[in-house]
């Protein structure tokens, strides 16, 4: 089975894929985290994230082994794998990457921004998660509270804005839900009713294929 979880920043989509994931016996891709490396690579290197032949050439090299590295999860590596994200070349590269693990059996859970849409258009559950900003801003601001980073939440929430305007409006891949994906808002929903939500979801979905 193919779960496909899309959404704008700090919704939840994380939470929910691990948590869906250990559910079902299914690996997790945070595809989000592919970005953020290239991101990173670019600038340890000097390089300029808006220069497309910089981003691309660290998409072609990048080492999935280094997607552990707790600097990706940081909110400069998060800004930068937005403008990254938005060369062709660098969605191009990373393509492939995607759809095998997608691919492999059992299938995979995998959250970002294009899985219902491009990566895996043919998954078996999509599941859009949404928040208000305010709300995806407030748990942005203290999950990087809770890591030791500075946290001026006014600035997170403008993060926010700025990375949902870049990723809903660039040419290639835009966050949008996928005509066939279920809307979940959980501005209202702690992290355990998101999660019951998400199940219903899935379990409520005649396109999924019992795999256990
Ligand atoms: N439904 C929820 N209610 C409150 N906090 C949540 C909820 N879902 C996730 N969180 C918290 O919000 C932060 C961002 O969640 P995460 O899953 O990383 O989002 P995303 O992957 O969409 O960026 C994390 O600290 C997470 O624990
Ligand atoms: N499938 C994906 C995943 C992320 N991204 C980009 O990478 C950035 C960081 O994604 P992320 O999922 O790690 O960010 P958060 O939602 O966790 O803040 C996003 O703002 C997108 O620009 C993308 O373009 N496509």
């Amino acid at each position: 089975m193919i779960v496909a979880i899309d959404g704008p920043a700090a919704s939840g989509k994380g939470t929910l894929a691990r948590r869906l994931a250990a559910h079902y016996g299914l690996p997790h891709l945070d595809s989000g985290l592919l970005y953020r490396a290239v991101a990173h690579h670019v600038a340890a290197r000097g390089g300029d994230l808006h220069d497309p032949e910089a981003a691309t050439q660290a998409a072609r090299a990048l080492d999935a082994a280094t997607l552990g590295d707790p600097a990706l999860r940081g909110r400069h590596a998060g800004e930068g794998a937005s403008i990254v994200s938005a060369h062709p070349g660098v969605r191009a590269a990373l393509l492939d990457f995607q759809r095998s693990f997608a691919a492999t059996p059992p299938g995979a859970v995998i959250d970002g921004r294009d899985i219902g849409t491009v990566i895996c258009p043919d998954a078996e559950v999509k599941i859009f998660v949404t928040a208000s900003a305010e709300e995806r801003a407030r748990r942005r601001a203290s999950e990087l509270a809770g890591r030791g980073e500075p946290v001026d939440q006014a600035a997170i929430l403008e993060d926010i804005r700025r990375r949902d305007e870049r990723d809903t409006t660039r040419a290639v891949a835009p966050l949008k839900a996928a005509d066939d994906a279920v809307t979940l808002d959980t501005t209202n929903l702690d992290a355990e009713a998101a999660f019951r939500a998400a199940l219903a979801i899935v379990e409520g979905n005649p396109k999924r294929r019992r795999t256990a």
